[in-house]
């Protein structure tokens, strides 16, 4: 089966790909990235000085997925870009993606001028959507405030760039954000992110699994798959057709990577089932999804990306 899918001029193997923060702190993390099934990969969100992130514990498996509250740990922007910088040199055919992100809007800019006047030749993610910097609202939740970004950005950004994207939940939410998001020449979005601030308790002690923001953090894996797929769908039926989607939230199986296509994703990100099975399952949803592709008797995704049928 062809699995094959593109991005502007960037054609990968494979659909599958980590979700930044996942999977992709250090070197280490990063090899086995490279190393796994994936059809390509994303660095942590990196900010122009390394940060430690919010005290621990910030990080908590869940029956049903996850909650995390990090506070954007990462080793800084060069630090990622020497990573970028050996890799490509070693696999100059394949592109991979780096994650950006400012706690505020000149580090914003600052951290994209960064890439901009690097040699890195894959694609950038700017994060809009980290729910647990305290204090920072989520900058896609604030349409000025992305707008403002935006414009900055593609006032000097030429490499091919997409925006991480939280959760919306209501139709005209879609409409406001897909007028600005078509405004501008995004390669594409990424929806998508945890969902901000949701809350755990611990049976035995009635505590708040995760130390920071009082226990409030971004909620992934089993609980976010409908919002994800909805989100999909929702940005799909408004954006431009040369803005592509990475479909993220949910998935844990061929299936799901299935649907979040059938709703419209160019690329799939695993984020919860990633960090609870290790790189390994890339190998096992590429085995699920072709079982599934053959079920249903398509030999490629764009035979059935977006089909959704509705009654
Ligand atoms: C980059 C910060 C993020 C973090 C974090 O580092 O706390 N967690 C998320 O679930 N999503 C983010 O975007």
């Amino acid at each position: 089966l062809d699995l094959t899918t593109t991005i502007g001029n960037y054609t990968f193997a494979n659909p599958l790909m980590n979700a930044s923060g996942v999977n992709c702190f250090d070197k280490d993390e990063l090899d086995a990235m490279v190393a796994s099934a994936s059809g390509s990969m994303v660095t942590k969100s990196a900010t122009v000085k390394p940060r430690p992130g919010n005290p621990e514990p910030r990080y908590a498996d869940l029956t049903l997925g996850s909650i995390n509250s990090m506070g954007l740990p990462n080793l800084g922007i060069d630090y990622y870009l020497d990573y970028v910088a050996t890799y490509q040199a070693a696999h100059p055919a394949d592109a991979i993606f780096m994650s950006i992100v400012g706690t505020t809007f000149d580090d914003n800019i600052a951290v994209a001028h960064r890439i901009q006047d690097s040699d890195f030749a894959g694609l950038t993610e700017i994060n809009l959507s980290c729910p647990n910097v305290p204090g920072e609202p989520q900058t896609a939740y604030d349409p000025a405030q992305t707008v403002k970004i935006l414009d900055a950005l593609f006032s000097f950004f030429t490499k091919p760039l997409g925006v991480k994207l939280p959760p919306f939940f209501d139709l005209a939410q879609f409409d406001q954000m897909a007028a600005i998001l078509n405004r501008y020449p995004l390669a594409f979005i990424n929806t998508m992110n945890s969902i901000g601030n949701g809350l755990m308790i611990d049976a035995e002690t009635d505590t708040a699994l995760i130390k920071p923001k009082g226990g409030f953090g971004g909620i992934g894996g089993a609980y976010a798959k409908p919002i994800a797929l909805a989100n999909v769908r929702a940005f799909r039926q408004r954006l431009n057709s040369n803005i592509r989607i990475i479909g993220t939230g949910g998935v844990h199986t061929g299936r799901d990577v299935y649907e979040l296509i059938l709703c419209g994703a160019d690329m799939v990100q695993v984020g919860t089932a990633l960090h609870q099975e290790g790189p390994q399952i890339f190998a096992r949803l590429l085995t699920e999804l072709q079982a599934e592709m053959t079920r249903k008797g398509y030999t490629n995704l764009p035979e059935f990306r977006g089909a959704l049928k509705t009654l």
